[in-house]
């Protein structure tokens, strides 16, 4: 922590760092979209408190991933700007770490919801 930020300044900080990927990155509305939608369903399904730990860590999940490929992708476009197959070869690995998160999050959800709806 920042001393002369403070927990307040650094809770803001971290909350703008989100406003600004949700701003620059569509997939990360995307994945808003999706966080109402599971929320929803969980409330509409009537989720057990182990099915709503099991979304929450999943949904975290992808967050975490989608916001550090995004600090990823600027600093990669700050450092180096031009085409380069190494700046290539991290953007791509740092969007694999995304897909990864979502694809487990599917998983997830379907583990929860399908056996409800079916
Ligand atoms: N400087 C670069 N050099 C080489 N390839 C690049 C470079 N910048 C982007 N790319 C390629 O283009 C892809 C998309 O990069 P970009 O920075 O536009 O991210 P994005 O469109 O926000 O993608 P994502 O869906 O991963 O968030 C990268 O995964 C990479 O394959």
């Amino acid at each position: 922590m920042n001393r002369r930020t403070g927990l307040a300044g650094s809770f803001r900080n971290a909350f703008r760092g989100i406003a600004t990927a949700l701003r620059s990155e569509p997939n990360a509305r995307i994945h808003l979209a999706a966080t109402g939608a599971v929320i929803a369903a969980g409330y509409w399904f009537r989720c057990s408190p182990g099915e709503w730990a099991v979304i929450a860590i999943a949904t975290g999940f992808v967050w975490t991933a989608e916001l550090l490929n995004t600090a990823i992708e600027k600093s990669m476009d700050l450092l180096h700007p031009d085409h380069h197959p190494l700046v290539k070869n991290i953007k791509d690995i740092a969007a694999g770490a995304v897909l990864l998160a979502a694809i487990a999050a599917v998983v997830a959800a379907g583990c929860i919801f399908l056996p409800k709806i079916l």
